[in-house]
């Protein structure tokens, strides 16, 4: 459903990623591995259309989006939790969601946030009415997720969702990936830095090393000598 072909990218005249070939299918979770500085968030950035890609293409659905604004891409299917939440602070929970909406392909007039997208977060309805500013770090990544899913996306991109969040909070960033991976009708793409975590909900990972893809494969796969080779700090 995503395939990203031989692209290329960066910022000013550094050029960070490159030559970099990717496929996420549907229903798949696929990690995107490797070390601090790699260009992982550059390479979520110029799939969800912040970064403009030098060369290469990105395609999703069999449609090419290479040059399509993110809005664009939002609407066409594309949901995205970036790294830091970026929660609207001012607005309320329940109007962060609602901006999450505007990027929903049923028609304006008969759009509602889902209740899928927020039974997965039971906390969340009884803080409507609370600033986003004035929720926990945690509370925040859930927020963040509900925004993402109001516009039911068939691709999710998800930037380190467990950066900075207690334990006991991860544990439920896994059990949400878990159970979007069990309703079967979106694929994630995630950066994360947790081995154990990628491993508990991956089907196929990327590994980058100094912007170009240095490994793929499935868990099996991912043997000693590609984490420590990648991976190990
Ligand atoms: N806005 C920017 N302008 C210039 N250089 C940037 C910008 N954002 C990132 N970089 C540089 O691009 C490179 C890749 O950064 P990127 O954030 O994509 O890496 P990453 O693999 O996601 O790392 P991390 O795990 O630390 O988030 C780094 O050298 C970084 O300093």
């Amino acid at each position: 459903m995503l395939a990203v072909q031989q692209l290329e990218a960066g910022y000013g005249e550094s050029v960070i990623l490159r030559n970099v070939t990717l496929r996420v299918e549907p229903g798949q979770v696929v990690c995107l591995l490797g070390r601090n500085g790699v260009g992982k968030t550059t390479l979520m950035k110029s799939i969800m259309g912040l970064l403009k890609a030098r060369r290469g293409t990105v395609s999703y659905n069999g449609q090419e989006l290479t040059k399509a604004a993110p809005g664009r891409r939002a609407r066409r299917g594309i949901g995205y939790v970036p790294q830091g939440r970026e929660i609207f602070g001012q607005l309320t929970v329940y109007e962060n969601i609602l901006v999450g909406l505007e990027a929903s392909r049923e028609p304006k007039a008969v759009r509602a946030v889902p209740e899928e997208a927020i039974a997965k977060f039971p906390v969340l309805p009884s803080m409507y009415g609370r600033r986003g500013g004035d929720l926990s770090g945690g509370q925040q990544q859930q927020l963040a997720f509900a925004r993402a899913l109001a516009s039911k996306p068939d691709l999710l991109l998800l930037d380190e969702p467990c950066e900075g969040i207690q334990p006991s909070i991860v544990d439920d960033i896994r059990d949400v990936i878990r159970s979007i991976k069990a309703d079967g009708k979106t694929s994630i793409l995630l950066i994360e830095q947790s081995l154990d975590f990628v491993k508990s909900v991956g089907d196929y990972f990327y590994v980058l090393d100094k912007g170009a893809v240095a490994w793929e494969g499935g868990l099996e796969e991912l043997s000693d000598e590609v984490i420590k080779k990648y991976l190990t700090v």
